[in-house]
């Protein structure tokens, strides 16, 4: 019964992966058999606090101590939630939630003191910015709180992700344990579905975008979708590229610094496909009408081009020659633009 239950419970661990992400979930399965399950289960993991998090139909009163919590409701045999309402997937993976726990109690404990200390960070961050939301205050004002939310909901990420490479023993290189790099690898991914997802976070009353940026071209986020401001809303999408381009050359460093093969690709991945996506956003419109996704057969192109730093950054410097390409002098931010893309270029 016991060995039955120990396939079952693994297995359903990685259904749940390939329901909640399609292309990523094949990236973790590629990984090492030392990193695999950890990876997965981490993130299982951060899905459960994000759903959480994003769940509008909970009370503060609800989600907060949950979120806080969480870092203690994974050590909790038998633990699930029923009550999170709108995405049915997500919500499916909390109401069996103890399939994650039962795994993640198996893991070695160099690996779960890794997992839990992010958790208690990542919760406790959210929390701090769910509240905020509730008070319906625009918790993003600077571009300081902008870094430090992402901090919270992917900065740790790459830090616990790094953590996890170098308690595996795969990586052991001095790069990636700086932890400013390794945030930065979540930065950047954080804030281009940020810009990316401007339409649907305004429709659900969320703006993650900093209103130091934004306020320089619209008295209020939602203005800026409004037909006759079509120049300041395109402006301020260069405004947000410019403060997301700026993490690309510490994240070509990091992946530099990589040397297994199955990690390389597993960070590579992501940060191939966010470029991707920045360069179809600068200067596009349908930011403000739609949520503009590179194509599939522009994605299976690129994954096939993370095998190795050389053809990373060739990927970063024909989009970012692509982003040259697109800059408009009389943009306010053209010639910071053209400056940061020149650096990347250089590092390339
Ligand atoms: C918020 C986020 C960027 C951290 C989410 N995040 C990622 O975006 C995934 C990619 C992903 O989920 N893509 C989706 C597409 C999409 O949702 O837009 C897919 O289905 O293909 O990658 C990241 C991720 C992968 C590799 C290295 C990372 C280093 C630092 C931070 C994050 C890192 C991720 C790794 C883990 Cl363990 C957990 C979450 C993530």
């Amino acid at each position: 019964k016991k060995i039955k239950s120990d396939r079952s419970t693994k297995t359903r661990c990685y259904e749940f992966l390939n329901m909640t992400s399609r292309s990523f979930a094949a990236v973790i399965q590629n990984l090492d058999d030392e990193l695999r399950d950890v990876v997965c289960l981490f993130y299982l993991i951060l899905r459960g606090l994000d759903t959480i998090e994003d769940d509008m139909t909970l009370s503060i009163e609800k989600k907060d101590p949950l979120l806080r919590d969480f870092y203690n409701i994974i050590r909790v045999e038998g633990w699930r939630f029923e009550e999170s309402g709108d995405q049915e997937k997500d919500r499916q993976l909390l109401v069996e939630f103890y399939v994650v726990i039962d795994e993640f109690l198996k893991l070695d404990e160099k690996y779960q003191k890794v997992i839990t200390d992010i958790c208690k960070k990542v919760g406790n961050g959210m929390a701090d910015y769910a509240t905020d939301a509730a008070l319906n205050t625009y918790g993003i004002i600077s571009l300081g709180d902008f870094d430090k939310y992402c901090h919270y909901v992917a900065g740790l990420v790459g830090i616990g992700l790094t953590n996890l490479f170098i308690a595996s023993g795969l990586e052991a290189e001095i790069a990636t344990r700086d932890e400013a790099i390794a945030n930065s690898m979540g930065l950047f991914l954080q804030k281009v579905n940020i810009t990316r997802d401007y339409l649907e976070d305004i429709s659900h009353g969320r703006c993650y975008w900093p209103k130091a940026i934004w306020s320089q071209y619209a008295s209020n986020l939602y203005e800026l979708k409004n037909p006759g401001n079509e120049t300041e809303a395109i402006n301020c999408l260069s405004a947000m590229l410019l403060n997301t381009l700026q993490h690309v050359t510490q994240n070509l460093t990091y992946m530099n610094s990589l040397r297994n093969q199955s990690i390389f690709e597993f960070c590579a991945i992501p940060q191939v496909m966010a470029i991707a996506t920045l360069a179809l956003l600068f200067r596009n419109y349908d930011v403000y009408r739609k949520v503009v996704k590179i194509r599939k057969g522009q994605t299976l192109a690129l994954i096939k081009q993370s095998k190795n730093i050389y053809q990373v950054a060739a990927v970063f410097r024909y989009y970012t020659q692509q982003i040259m390409k697109k800059n408009d002098a009389r943009d306010p931010n053209f010639l910071k633009i053209s400056i940061v893309c020149g650096q990347i270029e250089q590092w390339c």
